[in-house]
């Protein structure tokens, strides 16, 4: 367009110059010819105006002349052709002498078709070479725009479309030179801005393929979450619930959505509903609500849940969703329970424990203090119970206290309270009591409950209890104080000769005192070498000569004085402390006999007792071995004196110790034969190798006839087993008689000798051997 405007431009200009060379030409003609003409014309001078209109029609251009000679006279030249295009002008001719006349006037007729074909010659040639240019220009502009742009939009079209966000690897390079010209144009700029598009493209999807692998780890997490998930909306409506859910309770999304979590378990309790009001209000004032909710699974089935309650809030801090997290804790719960219940109860049997009964102790206190009563605490314990447990066997000893928790509750009220404390121990307590007498009656109902046997095994068992008795508020006002006095009336009871109950009195309480002192030193007797071994001769019935001797231990406690076996053997074998103390014994009998066989040449034996729980001890024969081997004690001269309650007991594995002792050489006694069940059956089955009469027996066996039967049968049947014969507790010259008559072969007693410290019972030896000399 801009070259047709300036080609039209130039044609104009082209045409209005030639146009004004046709009026330039009339000029000159004017000023060239019309002086001349209008002298020919003055002069009449035909020819020569002739000559001069030839003349100037021979000027370019012009086709005619036509003059008009004054006043009616024309000459014409030239012709005019009608078709073209002409253009005239008329001159006066003037002959101006002294006057000025107007002889006529010429008119020059010039035709444009000169000008016209210029005209036309040149728009073809501008328009054609302006085409040609515009053509060529074009096209290099064209060739130029595709080298430079348009391939370079092309690849940014063509990488535009292949873009996708599986393809973001490779960054838009234009096929070009990195000019520094390039490195700012706009293709450049563009092509940045694509790079960094893709770039930020990149970065957007990592970030959300980051996001969508959260929100799906969280999902997954939320989904396989241990715990059951509930989501609600704002107005507490499900909206979601996760797998672990639909395993507890066995509701599906359809059954829930859209449900208050309360009314899923279709409890329509206002207990229930107030505690959903509760949780509610909590959570939105507090911002959590933990606790447990017994709920209600599909199947109807109760379970516990523990739940924590929280609102899900918005970037506003408002709460627009709420979570409900729960865990079914019914096997916690009923263990809870179950502790809850061996917290409290004797497994065994079912009764209260010592913590249940002192806290109902306290509750039956608090109310007699309020109502002005009495309460009355009674502390049972079974008497003999050891002795039918390590004889009879546990199970024995449990079904005895099963029933003996039955016998004693059979004589209670209703408000009253039977405990087991432990062992064979028992407590009652008598709460609301009118007087103290009222408690003296409730104690003798046992004891006559107790009267009847106890089949145990099919065999016919006696036991009995003793009973302790303290009162509120007579006895104490406080609950431990009352119990260890109750304690302190039970021990009277057994001391005076069991089956019976004691009323505490103040005095007891030295006793139940002392108990414990010696309980509590025992445990240090060893170490501070407060034990000590006495001996006592065995001798040969017939001629009285030493055999050997019994080991008897003894304590010599600086505050306490001596204390006997008896009071404190079975505290040790309560405590267990009997197997160190037994070691010590075993040790130090073997040593000391080792000692007076070296002295005196002659190859004494020693007994040694030996209580069950020493047996139960695992590691029994390895001291027995380790002692007569740091001793170099021949083994036939160490006797084992066991009792028949060890035998008895079914938890010991008696016949295995039993068989690798004799083998070892070691003798075996049976003690104090004929306290116990005397079961006849087990002597044939043991290695015993000596049976030792019971001082009770042989302490009246003058005296009595039934005695004296008893103990001539022992020797006739033990002897008729193999078994020599020791006869314990022989005091007088008549009991000797008797038993020599009777053919016992050894006795040991008073009448030879107390129990006596190493070194008297050296010089009783000394004594002796010269006597037998
Ligand atoms: N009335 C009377 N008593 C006599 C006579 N001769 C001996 N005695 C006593 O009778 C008991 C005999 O011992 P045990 O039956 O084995 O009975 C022993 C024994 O079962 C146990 N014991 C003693 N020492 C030990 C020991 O080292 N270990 C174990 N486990 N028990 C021991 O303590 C019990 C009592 O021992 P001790 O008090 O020393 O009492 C001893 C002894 O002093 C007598 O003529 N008349």
């Amino acid at each position: 367009m801009f070259t047709l405007i300036t080609a039209g431009v130039q044609i104009y200009s082209d045409y209005s110059e030639d146009i004004s060379k046709v009026d330039e030409r009339m000029s000159v003609i004017e000023t060239s010819y019309m002086s001349s003409l209008s002298r020919s014309l003055w002069s009449l001078d035909q020819k020569l105006l002739n000559v001069q209109m030839q003349g100037i029609l021979n000027l370019p251009d012009i086709i005619q002349l036509r003059l008009n000679v004054y006043p009616d006279s024309e000459i014409v030249l030239g012709e005019l052709d009608s078709n073209i295009s002409t253009v005239s002008h008329t001159f006066p001719l003037i002959h101006n002498s002294e006057e000025i006349y107007t002889l006529g006037e010429l008119t020059i007729v010039a035709s444009m078709e000169g000008i016209y074909e210029n005209l036309k010659r040149k728009v073809f040639v501008i328009l054609t070479t302006q085409a040609f240019k515009t053509f060529f220009i074009s096209i290099l502009i064209l060739w130029i725009f595709q080298y430079l742009v348009t391939r370079h939009l092309g690849r940014m079209a063509e990488y535009a479309q292949s873009l996708n966000i599986k393809h973001l690897d490779k960054p838009l390079v234009l096929d070009r030179e990195n000019t520094k010209f390039n490195e700012s144009d706009e293709l450049s700029q563009v092509t940045n801005a694509i790079n960094s598009m893709r770039l930020t493209l990149i970065d957007d999807l990592q970030k959300q393929y980051e996001s969508e692998n959260e929100i799906r780890k969280l999902s997954l997490a939320l989904e396989q979450s241990p715990s059951s998930v509930l989501i609600c909306d704002r107005s507490w409506k499900i909206e979601y619930i996760n797998t672990k859910f639909s395993q507890l309770t066995g509701f599906e999304l359809n059954d829930v959505i859209s449900q208050h979590p309360r009314d899923i378990n279709g409890d329509v309790s206002t207990q229930h509903a107030q505690l959903w009001d509760n949780i509610q209000l909590q959570v939105e004032r507090v911002g959590v609500w933990q606790g447990e909710i017994h709920n209600t699974r599909k199947g109807g089935e109760r379970f516990w849940e523990q739940s924590i309650i929280t609102p899900i809030k918005d970037n506003e801090g408002r709460p627009n969703h709420y979570l409900i997290l729960g865990e079914d804790i019914s096997i916690r719960k009923r263990y809870e329970q179950q502790l809850l219940r061996q917290a409290n109860y004797d497994i065994l049997t079912g009764l209260p424990n010592r913590m249940l009964a002192l806290d109902r102790l306290k509750l039956a206190l608090a109310q007699a203090r309020r109502d002005d009563h009495k309460v009355g605490l009674m502390f049972l314990d079974l008497d003999n119970f050891k002795h039918i447990n390590d004889t009879m066997g546990h199970d024995n000893g449990d079904s005895l206290l099963i029933e003996a928790s039955r016998r004693i509750s059979s004589c209670l009220r209703g408000t009253s309270t039977v405990a087991r404390l432990g062992g064979d121990e028992f407590l009652v307590i008598l709460p609301s009591l009118d007087d103290d007498a009222a408690a003296e009656q409730v104690a003798e109902r046992i004891l006559q409950t107790f009267t009847p046997p106890f089949i145990l095994t099919n065999q016919e068992v006696f036991i009995s209890t003793s009973i302790g008795i303290a009162i509120y508020p007579t006895d104490s006002d406080t609950s431990s104080t009352l119990l260890q006095h109750a304690d302190a009336a039970m021990y009277q009871a057994k001391d005076k000769g069991k089956s019976s109950f004691q009323r505490f009195s103040p005095e007891m309480n030295q006793d139940s005192h002392e108990r414990l002192q010696i309980e509590t030193r025992l445990r240090r007797a060893l170490e501070l070498e407060e034990l000590e071994l006495y001996y006592q001769p065995i001798v040969q019935a017939s001629t009285g000569k030493i055999i050997g001797a019994e080991a008897l231990i003894r304590w010599n406690n600086p505050t306490l004085g001596i204390i006997s076996p008896d009071k404190f053997i079975p505290l040790a074998e309560e405590t267990g402390l009997i197997v160190p103390i037994g070691d010590w014994v075993l040790n130090t009998a073997c040593k000391d006999i080792k000692h007076w066989q070296q002295t005196t040449g002659m190859n004494l034996t020693i007994a040694v007792n030996v209580s069950p729980r020493q047996f139960r001890d695992g590691g029994f024969i390895e001291t027995v071995n380790q002692v007569l081997s740091e001793t170099q004690l021949d083994p036939q001269f160490l006797e084992l004196e066991i009792t028949e309650r060890l035998i008895l007991d079914k938890s010991i594995e008696t016949s295995g110790i039993f068989k690798h002792l004799d083998e070892k050489g070691i003798k075996l006694s049976i003690d104090d034969f004929g306290t116990g069940y005397s079961a006849l059956g087990y002597l044939k089955s043991y290695p015993f190798d000596t049976l030792k009469i019971d001082k009770s027996f042989v302490q009246d066996v003058i005296e009595s006839s039934e005695d004296a039967a008893l103990v001539t049968a022992i020797i006739t049947m033990a002897h008729s087993l193999g078994l020599k014969v020791i006869a314990e507790g022989v005091e007088e010259a008549p009991q000797l008689g008797f038993l020599n008559q009777h053919n016992c072969d050894y006795a040991q007693g008073y009448f030879f000798s107390r129990p006596v410290p190493a070194e008297d019972f050296n010089n009783w030896l000394t004594k002796n051997i010269q006597d037998n000399a």
